[in-house]
């Protein structure tokens, strides 16, 4: 499963909210889509599940055209868990994975044991198997995203497309529901607004701001110092965890801005300093 998003540009009451997005997600793949409030996430994801249609560009999953596919055919291929999925009713835990079956079947036929064992079968996979029969909304909120992803699962799609997948949850369950999505091994790719979440779980991330990719590569390539200042007007150290030894960032308060150009300026003495040592050492020589 490839996903290729090509020249895709999308606009609001003639405003352009996103100009010409190119973004591919390789199989097996966790892609995250980071960057400010307002900077088109959630827009171009809604445009890849089809909720919004672009006004330019195409998508396409293995070379097939998003636009080209039956609704039904596409919710074979993607799946989506969404901010917007709070359930209106009070349906049951078991009920609300049943939906994921919706697309694979035919429009009166009930459900069959085939689809409730796959039911089943997904709850198990984010452990929630012994709520099957609860009411959907008496659920945590990190019991209600790993209920969404079992919905997502029993999808049976390729392609998962999470918006905000850890939004309100606590630190325990956001790295519960990563280490879930991480371990699934599935082509998905993730908004997200922690950095550290995406520089962690991410094999490539895509910057936005502004509906435009600023930057797209490798955690290291696109997280960088500069580029946080320029793009969320943020400070930060940036430096290898200790133990994961992938990307962590530490943010700089305003209050404390003081101490960096104090520090900064020490370190240009320091620099200033050695480099006249060298001078000195040189001419000695
Ligand atoms: N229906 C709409 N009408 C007018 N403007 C809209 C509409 N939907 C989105 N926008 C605007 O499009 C821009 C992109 O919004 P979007 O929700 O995609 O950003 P985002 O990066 O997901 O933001 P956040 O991080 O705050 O969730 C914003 O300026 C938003 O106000």
């Amino acid at each position: 499963m490839n996903v290729d998003v090509s020249k895709l540009s999308y606009k609001i009451d003639q405003q352009s909210i996103l100009h010409s997005i190119f973004l591919q997600v390789r199989k097996g793949e966790l892609v995250g889509l980071v960057g400010p409030n307002g900077s088109g996430k959630s827009t171009l994801l809604k445009n890849m599940y089809r909720v919004l249609q672009p006004d330019e560009g195409m998508i396409s999953i293995d070379g097939y055209l998003l636009s080209e596919m039956t609704y039904k055919e596409s919710a074979r291929k993607v799946s989506v868990v969404s901010q917007e999925t709070a359930a209106a009713f009070d349906f049951k835990v078991r009920e609300i994975v049943l939906m994921g079956r919706h697309p694979h079947q035919s429009m009166f036929r009930a459900d069959t044991a085939g689809d409730l064992s796959i039911v089943q079968q997904a709850l198990a996979k984010v452990g929630m198997a012994k709520a099957a029969e609860r009411s959907f909304h008496t659920l945590s909120g990190g019991e209600k995203q790993r209920v969404l992803i079992a919905r997502a699962l029993a999808q049976q799609a390729s392609f998962l497309i999470l918006d905000e997948p850890t939004n309100h949850l606590d630190i325990r369950y956001q790295l519960q529901i990563m280490d879930l999505v991480k371990n699934l091994k599935l082509t998905a790719i993730a908004a997200l607004h922690d950095l550290n979440i995406a520089a962690c779980y991410c094999d490539r991330i895509y910057m936005l701001k502004e509906g435009y990719v600023v930057a797209s590569g490798k955690p290291e390539d696109v997280l960088t110092t500069e580029r946080l200042l320029e793009v969320f007007g943020v400070q930060a150290v940036v430096s290898p965890h200790p133990i994961t030894g992938r990307l962590s960032i530490a943010y700089i308060s305003e209050l404390f801005h003081d101490a960096v150009s104090v520090d900064k300026r020490a370190e240009k003495r320091e620099e200033t300093s050695d480099a006249n040592a060298m001078h000195l050492l040189s001419i000695q020589l």
